[in-house]
């Protein structure tokens, strides 16, 4: 792998931003863009993504996008008018769901969203994944702190909240200019911000699983078929599409994660990955260098 930029333990969340900043111009201009949050369990993928929401330092990525993209919306004189749209989809054991959708109960959305990623002209979506208008960024975090609370959680030997499901928070913006010459300019952009489930290895994950019977029997069995088809998402991600993105045919049909987001991956759209390392990847590492 080659990195643009090395963060530590100590890098605070508004340097790792600055990475991520040029994607927001480029939404800003109508294009499509991807941020990708992809490493073991445990090492601070969500801390990075999303952070502390209500905290101005500790906040992460998402919240700092969704401000950027407001403070820009805000520029004096330079759109006539603008609309951006959040949606939330969550992808768990190759299922889709619908973070954001309201009133109706979990189970029900999750019915609703489920198994609907289906193709049209434009590309590949999930169908019925509903939009939500939002006029700041507070609206914006307002609707993540819900959603938060209804993503699949588990107890993973590193981490005891881990992220078991691949989540997507999808800003849309639209912006309207008048040009120099009285017509008016359309743009619609995209951001994609993908916090990643954390792979674990099947002898780690051995180990967290504790006790007998049949009960205990069925959670193990459920846990790995969690752990494959996390694993699976992530091995065809990071083999196939982050190191070599220009190869003709990459595998998009093996996961949902990567055939709904196939227009950002592979080099068509502006992409970040952001890969977090544990204290242990690092030691190899870095020993690896020295040698
Ligand atoms: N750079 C950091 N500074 C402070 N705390 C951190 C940092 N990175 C991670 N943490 C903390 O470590 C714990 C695990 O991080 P986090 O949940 O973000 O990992 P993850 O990679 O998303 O894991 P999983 O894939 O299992 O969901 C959290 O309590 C988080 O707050």
């Amino acid at each position: 792998y080659h990195f643009d930029s090395v963060y530590t333990s100590y890098s605070t969340q508004c340097e790792v931003f600055e990475t991520v900043r040029p994607l927001v111009h480029e939404v800003m201009q109508g294009f499509e863009a991807t941020v990708f949050a992809y490493g073991q369990t445990g090492t601070g993928k969500t801390h990075t993504m999303e952070g502390e929401i209500v905290c101005e330092e500790k906040k992460g990525i998402i919240p700092r996008a969704v401000e950027a993209i407001f403070e820009s919306l805000g520029e004096k004189g330079k759109y006539v008018s603008s609309a951006v749209s959040a949606s939330y989809l969550e992808i768990y054991n190759e299922e889709l769901s619908d973070l954001l959708t309201e009133a109706r109960g979990r189970a029900r959305s999750r019915e609703i969203a489920r198994d609907r990623a289906r193709s049209r002209e434009t590309g590949v979506y999930a169908h019925n994944l509903s939009e939500h208008e939002v006029c700041s960024a507070a609206d914006v975090l307002g609707l993540i702190a819900r959603a938060q609370e209804r993503r699949r959680v588990g107890e993973t030997r590193m981490n005891k909240h881990s992220s078991r499901s691949h989540c997507v928070f999808t800003l849309t913006v639209t912006t309207r200019e008048t040009t120099s010459e009285g017509m008016t300019m359309e743009s619609t952009g995209k951001l994609h911000l993908v916090d990643l489930a954390g792979s674990e290895c099947a002898k780690t994950a051995a180990g967290s699983a504790a006790g007998g019977g049949s009960g205990a029997h069925a959670a193990h069995d459920a846990r790995e078929r969690e752990r494959k088809n996390i694993n699976q998402s992530l091995l065809t991600l990071g083999r196939d599409v982050f190191l070599f993105p220009s190869q003709a045919r990459i595998p998009y049909r093996d996961s949902k994660l990567t055939r709904l987001l196939q227009e950002s991956l592979g080099g068509r759209c502006k992409t970040v990955v952001i890969a977090t390392l544990s204290p242990s990847q690092l030691a190899v590492e870095e020993s690896a260098s020295t040698l």
